[in-house]
Order: C-alpha cells, then structure tokens, then sequence
C-alpha cells in the first residue's frame, strides 16, 4: 500500500481535495476532522484541566479553544502535546482498515505533515496552493475567524513556498474546481505509473 501526505496551508483547499481523492475510491483519514471527533467527548477533560473554561456539555468550544491559545507558542505547544498522540492512534487504526480492505493507495491528509516531520514518512507529498490573496480571502469569509488568528495559524506553519519546493506533486487550487479534478487525476495516474518496488516506506513504520 502507497500512503501519500497530503497537506498545505490554512484555507489552501486540502479538504476539498482530499475529498476529490475519496470520489475516486481511495481511503483518506482527515487529522482536522480527527481533532474536531476527539473534541466532542475523548479528550475534553485534559483539556478543561489545561485550558479551563474552554469546554461546555463534554465538548471542547473551538472558539473559546482558540481564544485562550492566544497565539502563545507554549500554549499551542501544549495543546498539541495533549491531542497529537490520540490523533496518531487514530492514523494507526485507518491505516490497517485500508489494509485489510486491500486499498493500494491510501491518503493521510495532515496539515502540519511539514511542520512535525511525517513528511519523510510519507511515500509521496501532495502539497494543496493556492496565491496568497486567495487563500486569505477564503478564510477571513469562515465564520469566528479574524485576521489576528489567521495570522496566528500562518505563524506556525512552514510557509507555503517551501512546501511547494518540498512536495513530490503540487495542486494548484486558484483555478476552477475542474482543474483541480484534473490535477488529482494526473497525481493518481502519476503514482500508478511507477512500480510498487520505487516506494522504500513501508506503512506500518508510520
Ligand atoms: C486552534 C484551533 C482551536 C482552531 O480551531 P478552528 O475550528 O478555527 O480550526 P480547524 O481546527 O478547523 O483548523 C483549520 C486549520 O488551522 C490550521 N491549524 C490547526 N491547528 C494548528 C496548529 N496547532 N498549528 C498550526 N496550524 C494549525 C490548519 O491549517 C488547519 O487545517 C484548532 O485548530 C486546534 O485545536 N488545533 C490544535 C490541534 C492540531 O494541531 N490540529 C492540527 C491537525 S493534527
Ligand atoms: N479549484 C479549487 N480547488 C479547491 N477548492 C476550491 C477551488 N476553487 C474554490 N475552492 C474553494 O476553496 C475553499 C477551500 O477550503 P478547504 O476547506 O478545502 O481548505 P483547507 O485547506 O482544507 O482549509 P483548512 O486548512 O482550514 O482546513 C472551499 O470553499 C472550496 O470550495
């Protein structure tokens, strides 16, 4: 089995994308959608207990999440020491399942892939881009978001002209949806091409 990161920065179109890569049958486990499930009742107490009053009903509050975060880099850190570990667990577990239900290729869709080194891990990077107007423009449209805690998730992530160096294959997202499509065609047609033997990972170390 290929397991291929995908990633890119706040609001360059990776869910969008990676859903482009579910269409066409491939298993995709989405670490955001991992943290939001572990918010609703998994791991709400560590963070009450670090982050007091950021929670409600068993549920951790994003808004309220964020807001304490302040962009404090030791309290990001801190965070992230508490919710990284079950998120890996959970990558664990979807990547047996793909396994076991003989997928040959297999999507981990991560944004901080960069950032905490899986990119190594990885038999291919998908970098998701898109101009920096673009991008901002999307975000600052989501509800809750400022432009103070966009500049706050930018800070901590390695910038995206680097990750565009860095990745085996780049979707540009600035264009229309269908060229997008085309885009994720040509990475799948791509990744088929080569002889199993070229990919040296092997899943189960991940
Ligand atoms: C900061 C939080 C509260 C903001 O919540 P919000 O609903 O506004 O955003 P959401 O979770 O949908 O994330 C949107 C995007 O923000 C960026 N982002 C999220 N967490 C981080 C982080 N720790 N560092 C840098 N960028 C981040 C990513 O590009 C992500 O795709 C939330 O993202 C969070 O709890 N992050 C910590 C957990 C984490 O590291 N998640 C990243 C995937 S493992
Ligand atoms: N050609 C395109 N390809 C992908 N997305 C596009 C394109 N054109 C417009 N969009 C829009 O851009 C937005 C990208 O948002 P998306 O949630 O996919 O980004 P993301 O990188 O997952 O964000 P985040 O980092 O916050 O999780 C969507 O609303 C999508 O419809």
């Amino acid at each position: 089995m290929i397991v291929v990161g995908l990633t890119g920065s706040i609001g360059m179109g990776k869910s969008t994308i990676a859903d482009m890569f579910r269409r066409r049958g491939i298993p995709v486990f989405d670490a955001d959608a991992e943290v939001h499930r572990l918010y609703t009742g998994e791991v709400t107490a560590a963070v009450e207990a670090a982050f007091p009053g950021t929670t409600e009903d068993g549920r951790v509050d994003r808004v309220r999440l964020a807001a304490a975060l302040n962009n404090d880099e030791t309290r990001f850190r801190k965070l992230e020491a508490i919710v990284h570990p079950l998120v890996r667990a959970s990558e664990r577990r979807f990547l047996h399942t793909a396994h076991e239900s003989h997928a040959a290729t297999a999507v981990l869709e991560v944004p901080l892939l960069f950032e905490t080194g899986r990119d190594k891990q990885v038999d291919a990077v998908v970098v998701v881009s898109a101009p920096a107007d673009v991008q901002r423009a999307r975000v600052l449209a989501r509800p809750g978001m400022t432009p103070e805690k966009l500049d706050g998730l930018l800070a901590r992530q390695t910038p995206d002209e680097e990750k565009r160096q860095r990745a085996d294959f780049v979707v540009d997202t600035g264009g229309t949806l269908a060229d997008s499509e085309a885009q994720v065609d040509a990475i799948l047609d791509s990744l088929k091409s080569k002889p199993a033997e070229a990919y040296a990972r092997h899943w189960q170390d991940l």
